[in-house]
């Protein structure tokens, strides 16, 4: 396969970059125990997170990756979020890692002459520390939050937002993800995907997705891009 030459490199963040589980679960449980209900082990709420922060509270609600209109009221999951907004905005950051090979890598990427952008689905409230807790404020050219724009991955309306901000044509660019929404989005955009398997997609093999190709680990996709991709 010959692949087109490439200029901008979108990221997701959490799953991707970075693994943040540990502090959403914390958050999540702590903000269940605010409102009296039971917590969930971290391996419940893992196959919870990629929808942003309304949908992982929801869920954590009733309890299940499906929430029906009819098992919760507005006013209820407006309450909810705010008790995990506030509980997460005390420990985002404490028990977050970058994966292996991440902070390397993106800077190889950056030295190397691609533009980096950050796509996430996570509120854009809590975005700025994190990165800049990694170093990373600088390396991205474009970022935005899951409430930056009215609509969310898989719409790939953030992605083409990019791609026109940037003044860059989607054929030269790629977004990369483990979730289900950043392939979603691309393919929906028309751009290349790439998949990381490691992260957070409910449970499934994102290879089912069929992202334009899928690696078990950041140094994989560092090596693919740099020879693909240049
Ligand atoms: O906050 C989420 O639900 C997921 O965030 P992400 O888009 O960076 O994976
Ligand atoms: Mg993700």
């Amino acid at each position: 396969m010959t692949a087109v030459k490439k200029e901008l490199l979108i990221f997701d963040f959490d799953g991707t970059l970075i693994d943040s589980v540990p502090d959403l679960a914390q958050a999540t449980n702590d903000m269940l125990t605010t409102l009296e209900k039971a917590p969930y082990p971290i391996d419940t709420i893992r196959n919870w997170v990629g929808n942003g922060s309304r949908m992982l509270v929801e869920r954590a609600l009733v309890g299940s990756v499906e929430v029906t209109e009819d098992q919760l009221t507005q006013d209820e999951a407006d309450h909810a979020e705010k008790v995990f907004f506030d509980a997460y905005a005390k420990i985002s950051g404490k028990n977050t890692v970058a994966y292996p090979n991440v902070d390397e890598g993106l800077k190889k990427l950056k030295q190397a002459g691609f533009t980096l952008a950050l796509v996430t689905n996570k509120p854009m409230q809590f975005v700025p520390k994190i990165l800049e807790s990694f170093g990373w404020s600088e390396l991205f050219t474009e970022v935005l939050g899951g409430d930056s724009l009215p609509v969310k991955k898989p719409d790939p309306e953030p992605l083409r937002y990019v791609c026109r901000t940037l003044q860059i044509a989607p054929e030269h660019a790629v977004m990369i993800g483990d979730s289900k929404n950043d392939i979603l989005a691309g393919q929906n955009a028309n751009i290349d995907t790439l998949g990381l398997s490691y992260g957070y997609n409910y449970g499934q093999d994102i290879r089912e997705l069929n992202p334009t190709q899928a690696f078990d680990d950041f140094q994989s996709l560092i090596d693919w891009i740099m020879t693909q991709y240049q």
